[in-house]
């Protein structure tokens, strides 16, 4: 039996799923799939052979070397980059079955500091494509107030966009990627503009988010011992998939240690910081 006729049959299987969409529950049936997935750029291989099977509810983080091709992955899922292969999603009754819904947010946005441009502009410029200099109808506010509230970021609605910090800015982003509820939701982790501190704080985030949502999440991460506290799963990224698993199986395969040079013997002491 091939994997997909397993998961329907575990669909069929499951009463909580028969009354519940995914997005109601965590039920662990919806999953995105990369097949085969490739990009060339020019005559540079960039990505080849990539095979991944996410999850609903499901935090994975994409770790690899400067260069591996960890951000072209994500802007080939998003459909920026031509790519090769297969990305397809499947609901967990099967009714759905083709290209998911893509949250997406970047490392960082690129806009004018000194703009008077705020978060309601922002959200009503991406989200309603409404004129930013119409009166704004009650009702969208309303909604923009219930998507900023997911992240705990309602406070800032008003604020301009060069008066947020870094981690206020990654808040309002997420917000604006959760609306609609996405069936994968990407991340790039911020490297600039939020410290360590800030960083867990965003893991904590995207880390209720997950379940809260059943979101099947990939985070490209940098931040080792963030991984390894808060992803569900790892996947060291090199032109290829070397390794995919739990964590602190990934972080003691030999390719990890190839990779950054780092032996992660004792992973706990590590994570303390002792
Ligand atoms: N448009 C492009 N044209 C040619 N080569 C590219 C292009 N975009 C990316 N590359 C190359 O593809 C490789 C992978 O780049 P990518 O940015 O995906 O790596 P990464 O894993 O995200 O790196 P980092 O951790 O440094 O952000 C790099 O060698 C890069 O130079």
């Amino acid at each position: 039996m091939n994997d997909e006729n397993m998961f329907h049959k575990d669909v069929e299987k499951s009463s909580h799923q028969k009354d519940k969409g995914c997005k109601d529950a965590c039920c662990g049936f919806c999953c995105t799939r990369l097949k085969d997935f490739g990009v060339t750029i020019g005559k540079t291989e960039i990505l080849k052979d990539v095979n991944l099977h996410i999850h609903c509810g499901e935090l994975t983080a994409i770790i690899g070397p400067n260069g591996a091709g960890k951000s072209t992955l994500l802007k080939a899922m998003l459909g920026d980059l031509k790519a090769t292969g297969e990305l397809r999603y499947i609901d967990a009754k099967g009714r759905r079955n083709g290209k998911p819904l893509i949250g997406y947010v970047p490392q960082y946005l690129n806009f004018d500091a000194g703009s008077p441009t705020s978060v309601l502009d922002l959200f009503m410029a991406c989200r309603f494509k409404f004129p930013v200099w119409l009166y704004t109808p009650k009702r969208i506010i309303k909604h923009v107030e219930e998507s900023l509230s997911k992240v705990k970021a309602d406070h800032l609605i008003n604020r301009r966009l060069g008066a947020l910090s870094g981690g206020e800015l990654q808040r309002v982003l997420l917000a604006l990627a959760l609306d609609p509820i996405p069936d994968l939701l990407l991340l790039d982790e911020p490297v600039s503009g939020i410290d360590h501190n800030g960083l867990a704080i965003f893991y904590e985030t995207v880390s209720q988010l997950r379940k809260n949502y059943d979101l099947s999440i990939i985070l490209i991460s940098h931040d080792l011992d963030l991984v390894y506290q808060y992803a569900d799963r790892v996947v060291l990224l090199k032109k290829t998939i070397l390794e995919n698993g739990k964590p602190q199986d990934v972080f003691q395969s030999e390719n990890f240690n190839d990779v950054f040079s780092l032996k992660w013997k004792n992973v706990d002491t590590q994570v303390r910081g002792e």
